[in-house]
């Protein structure tokens, strides 16, 4: 399928580039050059190699809350660890999400005069990539979402960069806000959990390239799938419209990935072209494929997934089979989408293959779409919600020195959190979605969607996103009936 990139903020803007970099080196066009970043800061549009610079659009560079460029301190610490001092030094919003949210609101005639070099009717879908604790990626990401679902009528998802667990409690309190806002918003939201990704012995940012390569293998195989000209004709081809139908449910994705190797021998296939003419009988070699592919998509099931999940908690599947013609046979293929429907317990199984004549390897890509079963989603929120707490009790210990009374003031924030500390993230209602077999995903943005049961900002009001979530973190609409969580699960 075609899809158009927004890369937000200094992640945003390095995975876009990869992506980028991945099309090229792969010969797989899924994007037709339909890419934007947008960054409060330009260091992170020097680090590019793919994007154009016509693409990357700086804002907030005249807003005089935010930071220019400031050369650290050789002996300065590393941004999420540091003080407010030291973040005050760092360029951009430096983590402020309402900051960033106020930028793009101010800024909107910019943004959109930038969105008019994307052709959104030349794409099948547009996607927001950000790491959701960044104050850019959270606040101008929130922005960009509403604005976009205001003005297209083609699904926008959100690729997202999880926080990893030794980045501040302020980046998990903005990341839980940015997933809270996403969700019910967006069409879709696959997060990639930094922290399941990255080795403990070495810097987080130091492992950006490998974990962002990572993602591109499999949102090219996902996304750039059946875009390659075909060279052979297959019935089971993938069709973009069943990548679409399986992420219309919304919620949360996740996607694993598996290769094997295969028998690219003149003898293996020549036999196999034969069995696919019909001039040879089909059954030893047909079963080792059938058998294989199984393996393969077992293999894939178990691969470590970008965002970690319970997969029985998925509500629809899809899975993609690249490689040789000729290494897939329907049997196999059909063995690969049974073994999906007895290990997910959903029949909701899409399947289609990518022909690639000259792969030496089949892989298989499964998107589990609206998992609800996230276990490092419940403990970012839960994360968030102390650190909201530790917030509000330093709020009121201000309010009651400066109280003229001497009365102890709680602030409203503090109210509005002191009932459930500990009420779970909220996931899409499977029922509520688009059961209607919409295949356009066209219907995120409507009131039924909304698991938050709030309205989003879908206008210049956009700035208020991420302040809304805020207040919002600990649910206190928890008890609707869309409300599910891995304690319910366990
Ligand atoms: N996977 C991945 N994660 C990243 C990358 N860069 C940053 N992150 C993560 O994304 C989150 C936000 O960081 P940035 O993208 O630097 O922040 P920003 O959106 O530019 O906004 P500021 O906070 O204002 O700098 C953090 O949790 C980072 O660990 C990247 O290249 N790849």
């Amino acid at each position: 399928m075609k899809l158009s990139l927004f890369g937000v903020g200094d992640a945003g803007t390095r995975l876009v580039d990869k992506l980028l970099r991945a099309e090229v080196e792969t010969g797989r066009n899924f994007t037709d050059g339909n890419v934007l970043a947008f960054n409060t800061a330009a260091e992170a549009f020097g680090e590019t190699d793919a994007l154009p610079e016509e693409r990357q659009i700086l804002i907030g560079d005249t807003h005089s809350a935010v930071n220019q460029y400031v050369e650290p301190a050789d002996d300065s610490p590393d941004t999420d660890t540091a003080s407010a001092t030291d973040r005050d030094r760092s360029p951009g919003v430096a983590g402020d999400p309402e900051l960033g949210a106020e930028v793009a609101d101010d800024e909107l005639p910019e943004i959109r005069r930038a969105l008019d070099l994307v052709d959104d009717t030349e794409v099948d879908a547009a996607m927001i990539v950000a790491g959701l604790g960044g104050g850019t990626g959270c606040g101008v990401g929130s922005v960009l979402l509403a604005e976009l679902k205001s003005i297209y009528e083609i699904p926008v998802y959100v690729l997202g960069a999880l926080p990893a667990a030794d980045e501040s409690d302020e980046r998990a309190h903005t990341a839980a806000r940015a997933i809270r806002t996403c969700v019910p918003l967006a069409d879709a939201v696959l997060p990639v959990d930094n922290e399941a990704w990255a080795r403990s012995t070495q810097p987080l940012t130091e492992q950006y390239d490998e974990i962002n390569e990572m993602v591109a293998t499999r949102m090219l195989s996902l996304f750039a799938a059946g875009e390659s000209e075909p060279a052979t004709v297959s019935e089971m081809r993938i069709d973009p419209a069943d990548v679409m139908r399986t992420l219309a449910v919304g919620g949360l994705s996740s996607v694993g990935h598996a290769t094997i190797e295969v028998d690219t021998s003149d003898e293996g296939l020549f036999a196999r072209l034969m069995q696919l003419l019909g001039l040879a009988e089909e059954t030893p070699d047909t079963q080792t494929d059938a058998a294989t592919i199984k393996r393969l998509v077992r293999s894939a099931l178990n691969s470590k997934l970008t965002l970690p999940c319970d997969i029985e908690s998925t509500d629809r599947v899809l899975v993609i089979l690249s490689g040789p013609p000729s290494a897939i046979s329907r049997k196999g293929f059909e063995t690969g989408r049974y073994l999906l429907e007895e290990e997910t317990g959903t029949v909701e199984v899409l399947a289609g293959d990518e022909p690639l004549p000259n792969a030496g390897e089949i892989t298989a890509t499964v998107l589990f779409s609206n998992v609800t079963d996230v276990s490092r989603v419940d403990k970012l929120q839960k994360r968030a919600v102390a650190y909201q707490r530790g917030q509000n009790d330093e709020t009121a210990v201000v309010d009651t020195a400066t109280s003229t009374d001497g009365a102890t003031t709680i602030s409203a924030d503090e109210r509005a959190t002191d009932d459930d500390s500990d009420q779970p993230f909220e996931f899409h209602e499977p029922e509520a979605q688009h059961e209607n077999g919409d295949t356009s995903g066209d219907t995120a943005n409507t009131a039924d969607n909304n698991v938050a049961g709030e309205p989003m900002a879908t206008d210049d009001s956009a700035a208020e996103t991420p302040a809304d979530a805020d207040t919002d973190l600990e649910g206190d609409d928890a008890n609707t009936a869309a409300a599910t969580s891995s304690d319910e699960h366990e």
